[in-house]
C-alpha cells in the first residue's frame, strides 16, 4: 500500500453497496428482498441509538406488560417491537410479522408484500439494564400464498429449511449485523459518525470443534443423564465455560472462536426455552451456512415442522464436531425412552 493510500484508508464495503453486488449474482432478483434487508438495518441503527443512550434516558427497567410467553417485558423489548415492526410496515415488502412480543400474526397492510418475517426485538432481555450484549434476531421467509391477500398460517408456519435470509444484530461493544441468504455469512460493522454499516467479517466461517461451552449451569440438577454426561465431558477436557446470558452474544462468540451454545430440556423448561421461528431457526441457517451445526439434541433444527407460532425446541448449536458430540451423549437417552415408550 502506497504512502498515499494510507493517507485515505478505503472505508470499505458499505452493507447497502454489498447487497446491491449480492443481488446482481441473481438475473431474476426484483430488489425487494434487498429493500427489506436494508429496511431492517434502518431499523437497527434506531435501536441501536436508543440502546446506547438507554442509561440516560427513561427507557430503563419493565413496560409493565406480559407477553405471550409470560416473560415481563422489557420498555426496550417494547421499543425495538414497534420501530421494527414500523420499518417492516413501511418498506412495504413484507405481508405479516412474527413476534416474539406480539401473541398473534401481524398483519402489515402490505398485502402486495411477498416476504414473511419472524423476529425476536431484543434479545437477552434480563441483560438490558445491566450494559451487556443483547441483540435482534430475524428470519425471511417467501409466502407461499398468492399475493394480494393477508399473510397467513401457513405463511408462518414453513420448516427452517425455507427461510430465503436470516440474520441477527448485535449490540455489544460495537454493533453488528451478521446474516446469510443462502450463500455464505457476512459480517457488517456500524460506524455510528458516518450512519453506515460496513463489511466487517466477510465469509464467516465457524471452527469444525472449540473449547467453549455455554449452557446455564444454574439449572443442571435437572438436565437430563445424557445432559449432565456432555458437561462432566466438556469440564474432563478443560473446556471454558462461558454463559453471557443473551443467545446473539453467546452464539456470535461461538461462531467466531468456536465452541458450542446449549439450551436443553429441564424440568423448569420441558420444551427448552428458546423459540424455533425467531431464535433457533434463523441461528441455525447462519450456523449451517458457516460451516456449523444445529439440532434439538436428535433433529436437524431446520428440518423441524413448526406447529405454533411461539413453539419453544431445545437448542444444541455451534461447531459440528461439539453438536456432534451432545448428540452421541443425548442418543442413549432418547434409545431408552423409545424403548420405554415400546
Ligand atoms: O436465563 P436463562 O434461562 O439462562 O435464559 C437465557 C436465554 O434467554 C434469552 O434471554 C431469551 O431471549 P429473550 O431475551 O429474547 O426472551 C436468551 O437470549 C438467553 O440465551
Ligand atoms: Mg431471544
Ligand atoms: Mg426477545
Amino acid at each position: 500500500m502506497t504512502n498515499h493510500d494510507k493517507l485515505a484508508l478505503p472505508v470499505g464495503t458499505t452493507l447497502d453497496r454489498f447487497i446491491m453486488r449480492k443481488q446482481e449474482d441473481f438475473p431474476y432478483a426484483t430488489g425487494e428482498l434487498s429493500q427489506l434487508l436494508r429496511d431492517i438495518a434502518l431499523a437497527a441503527k434506531i435501536v441501536n441509538r436508543e440502546i446506547n443512550r438507554s442509561g440516560l434516558i427513561d427507557i430503563a427497567g419493565a413496560y409493565g406488560n406480559r407477553n405471550v410467553q409470560g416473560e415481563d417485558q422489557q420498555k426496550l423489548d417494547v421499543i425495538a417491537n414497534i420501530r421494527f415492526i414500523r420499518a417492516l410496515r413501511n418498506g412495504g415488502e413484507v405481508c405479516t410479522i412474527i413476534s416474539e412480543e406480539d401473541d398473534e400474526m401481524i398483519q402489515t397492510g402490505n398485502t402486495q408484500g411477498k416476504y414473511v418475517v419472524a423476529i425476536d426485538p431484543l434479545d437477552g432481555s434480563s441483560n438490558i439494564d445491566v450494559n451487556v450484549s443483547i441483540g435482534t434476531i430475524f428470519s425471511i421467509y417467501r409466502r407461499v400464498s398468492p399475493t394480494g391477500n393477508e399473510g397467513t398460517t401457513q405463511d408462518c408456519l414453513q420448516t427452517g429449511t425455507h427461510q430465503v435470509a436470516a440474520g441477527y444484530v448485535i449490540y455489544g461493544s460495537s454493533t453488528m449485523m451478521v446474516y446469510t441468504t443462502g450463500n455464505g455469512v457476512n459480517g457488517f460493522t456500524y460506524e455510528p459518525s458516518l450512519g453506515e454499516f460496513f463489511l466487517s467479517h466477510p465469509n464467516i466461517q465457524t471452527p469444525k470443534t472449540g473449547a467453549v461451552y455455554s449452557i446455564n449451569e444454574g439449572v443442571s440438577e435437572s438436565f437430563t443423564e445424557g445432559m449432565k454426561g456432555f458437561v462432566a465431558y466438556c469440564k474432563e477436557q478443560h473446556y471454558s465455560a462461558r454463559y453471557i446470558g443473551s443467545l446473539v452474544a453467546d452464539f456470535h462468540r461461538n461462531l467466531l472462536k468456536g465452541g458450542i451454545y446449549m439450551y436443553p430440556t429441564s424440568q423448569k423448561a420441558p420444551n427448552g426455552k428458546l423459540r424455533l421461528m425467531y431464535e433457533c431457526n434463523p441461528l441455525a441457517f447462519i450456523v449451517e451456512q458457516a460451516g456449523g451445526k444445529s439440532s434439538n439434541g436428535r433433529r436437524r433444527t431446520l428440518e423441524l415442522e413448526p406447529r405454533d407460532l411461539h413453539e419453544r425446541c431445545p437448542l444444541f448449536i455451534g461447531s459440528p464436531e461439539l453438536v456432534e458430540k451432545v448428540e452421541e451423549f443425548l442418543a442413549s437417552e432418547f434409545a431408552h425412552d423409545a424403548v420405554l415408550k415400546g
